[in-house]
């Protein structure tokens, strides 16, 4: 049963499309970013969230006591680390996390296997920031890898029209959407609902 992520969530509208469309989680963005959220408009989406949908604070290379900072005042369930961040600074922070990674080759992927983190997140390499690119990578590198699905998120250039093209060929853990449920830049509740429906479709299928 593959779960839903929806990022880059700035909105109190856009908060309460995600959840009552079913997502799994939710994404706030701390990093550069035109998806940017202050912390303390962070907290006061995270009231919208119910029991049971994971926050999930999303951070490029930050300062650790910038981490520690956010995580006071925004009730996280898990740190998405989106940079270069080592091993040793993900297990010295001690946070429940997943580690992003940037794919364009099957060394890239294999990576991974050097972090001891609660998820593995696949990305496509960024443009403008380091998410939230809108790109597709090339999915087959991490069967070729050796991956475990079971802890793999997948994420980059989804969208409704391949949202169960991702499930049916990774069987990934979650697919994580940004740029792929808005519209003109700024979330959309359709594409929202109609992600969350392929996913829920394929997955019960
Ligand atoms: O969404 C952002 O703006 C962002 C900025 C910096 C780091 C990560 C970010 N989001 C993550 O990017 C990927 C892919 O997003 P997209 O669907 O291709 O737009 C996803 O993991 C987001 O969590």
């Amino acid at each position: 049963m593959t779960k839903v992520k929806i990022c880059g969530l700035m909105e109190a509208e856009h908060v309460q499309a995600a959840v009552g469309a079913g997502a799994d989680a939710v994404g706030f963005v701390f990093a550069p970013s035109r998806r940017r959220v202050d912390p303390a408009w962070a907290s006061e989406l995270a009231k919208l969230v119910p029991e049971g949908v994971l926050k999930v604070g999303v951070f490029v290379n930050a300062p650790e006591e910038e981490i520690f900072t956010v995580h006071r005042n925004v009730p996280l369930d898990l740190i998405q680390y989106h940079g270069d961040e080592s091993p040793e600074t993900i297990r010295r922070i001690g946070l429940p996390a997943i580690k992003a990674f940037s794919v364009r080759t099957e060394e890239d992927v294999k990576r991974a296997s050097d972090y001891d983190v609660d998820y593995w997140l696949f990305d496509a390499p960024g443009t403008d920031y380091r998410g939230g690119s809108g790109r597709v990578f090339d999915w087959t590198l991490l069967e070729k890898a050796g991956i475990p699905r079971e802890r793999t998120i997948i994420a980059g250039g989804l969208h409704p029209g391949n949202a169960a093209d991702a499930v049916a060929q990774v069987r990934p853990f979650a697919l994580d959407v940004s740029s792929g449920v808005e519209t003109e830049s700024r979330k959309d509740p359709a594409l929202i609902r109609s992600f969350i429906a392929q996913v829920r479709e394929r997955r019960e299928a």
